[in-house]
């Protein structure tokens, strides 16, 4: 079996599942995020009164954080509400981050575990070797009540990337560049694992941004081998015990694919799809109108510390803007200690509370007609970040800071040295 499907049937309490199986598994942790209100009121609706275990369920406020509209604060009042009610502790408020960060640094993320919520990148969580996916919001309710949910036992997909990354290539150009191989449709239903001496390299921050975009292939869920790095973070953060299940060495992968990134180049995805990534020195003149450096795929401290190194003592362009959020508040305190805050700012950076920000098309920075964003986030559908008629071009965050320097699309290598290998998630 994979590690994937040792989770599942242990979670079932059967001894083996196969690919395309139904099972009914019991959940480890159920999180719940700001846009699903419609959770509790489904609760509610299939004559719930408890829910099933208050300190296995998380509510999140991280999308419309701070509320940028009363039906916002009202929906965010009745989270709160519901929480007290319940006895759910684990009740994240406006201010804290992005949920797939949040809920790594609160050590409520383990291997082996198994993690569902009301969002699409909870695929982040293979990471940690932890079988996260999303849902709407019955099934969650579903959890809520009852601390299962079912599951068709997925097949499973190999990417192994091998390769060290130039200077200047960061994990958001590799996954970019895979979306763009392999397309948007690569993996739905599937689980994608990530192998290779390129993962292995890679520091927690940028595993978390590859599983987060396997669901741009439509995978079910993710899936990295937990290494001694991994061990590590999650034991410094839990007081849980895991046991690091491995795949059998006759596992056989639904389909296998090798990519090697030793002289990948920094990828710029056009709009209007994530799959449209190319490299960057085959682009021609691009005018950007504002840069956004955030985000579950780009908000991390290594991703604000490359951005103050490439930005320094320069300027923002004139006819640029800057919007710099951090992924969390935990992200936010050591960027300010470590001085990247004070270097974004000073050079023209709006800086706006941790949280999903503009990548919705919610608040904190939309787009008008006709403008062009360059941005760390993961999806440019038309509308995503405001007008359905502004372009949005997805970057790495390095990218990104050369790009507010000079005001349009710009290649970061020779801004910059940077290993391509970072520190802490
Ligand atoms: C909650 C939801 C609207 C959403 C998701 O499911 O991923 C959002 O986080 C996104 O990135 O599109
Ligand atoms: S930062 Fe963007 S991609 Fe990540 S959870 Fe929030 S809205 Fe979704």
């Amino acid at each position: 079996m994979h590690a994937i499907e040792k989770v599942l049937a242990r979670a079932s309490g059967k001894r083996e599942v196969k690919p395309g199986e139904i099972i009914q598994a019991k959940i480890d942790l159920a999180e719940v995020n700001d846009l699903y209100l419609q959770t509790i009121k489904s609760f509610y609706e299939m004559k719930g009164t408890k829910v099933w275990d208050p300190d296995k369920i998380t509510f999140i406020l991280d999308h419309y954080a701070p509320a940028p509209s009363i039906q916002a604060a009202s929906n965010q009042k009745e989270m709160r509400e519901f929480c007290k009610e319940q006895g759910i502790k684990h009740l994240f408020d406006v201010n804290e981050g992005v949920c797939h960060q949040v809920m790594v640094e609160e050590g409520l993320v383990w291997p082996g575990m198994i993690l569902v919520a009301t969002d699409s990148h909870t695929t982040t969580h293979g990471a940690f070797g932890a079988l996260g996916t999303g849902v709407g919001a019955t099934d969650l309710a579903t959890i809520m009540l009852t601390g299962e949910l079912w599951f068709k036992v997925p097949e499973v997909i190999k990417i192994e990337i091998n390769g060290k990354l130039k200077s200047g290539v960061m994990a958001k150009d590799v996954i970019l560049h895979i979306l763009s191989k392999l397309g948007t449709d690569a993996a739905v239903y599937k689980a994608i694992e990530y192998t290779g001496e390129t993962v292995a390299e890679m520091s927690i921050a940028e595993r978390m941004v590859i599983c987060n975009m396997a669901v741009e292939m439509g995978a079910k869920t993710s899936y990295i081998q937990p290494d001694e790095k991994i061990i590590a973070y999650v034991k410094e953060r839990t007081g849980k015990t895991f046991e690091i299940l491995k795949t059998d060495d006759d596992y056989e992968y639904a389909a296998s694919y090798t990519f090697n990134v030793e002289d990948l180049k920094p990828q710029v995805a056009l709009p209007h799809s994530v799959d449209n990534g190319v490299d960057i020195d085959k682009i021609k003149e691009v005018k950007v109108d504002q840069v956004f450096i955030g985000t579950c795929t780009g908000g991390r401290l290594e991703d604000i510390e490359v951005a103050a190194r490439i930005i320094k003592n320069n300027k923002i362009h004139r006819d640029t803007r800057l919007l710099v959020i951090p992924a969390s508040k935990e992200v936010l305190e050591k960027a300010i200690e470590k001085g990247y805050m004070t270097t974004l700012i000073k050079a023209g950076a709006t800086f706006t509370s941790p949280g999903c920000g503009p990548c919705l098309g919610t608040h904190q920075g939309l787009l008008a007609p006709g403008e062009v964003c360059a941005t760390t986030s993961s999806r440019n559908f038309p509308g995503r970040m405001g007008s359905t008629e502004a372009d949005i071009y997805l970057v790495s965050p390095a990218t990104a800071a050369a790009i507010a320097i000079t005001g349009k699309i710009t290649d970061p290598r020779g801004y910059i040295e940077m290993s391509g290998k970072g520190g802490e998630a």
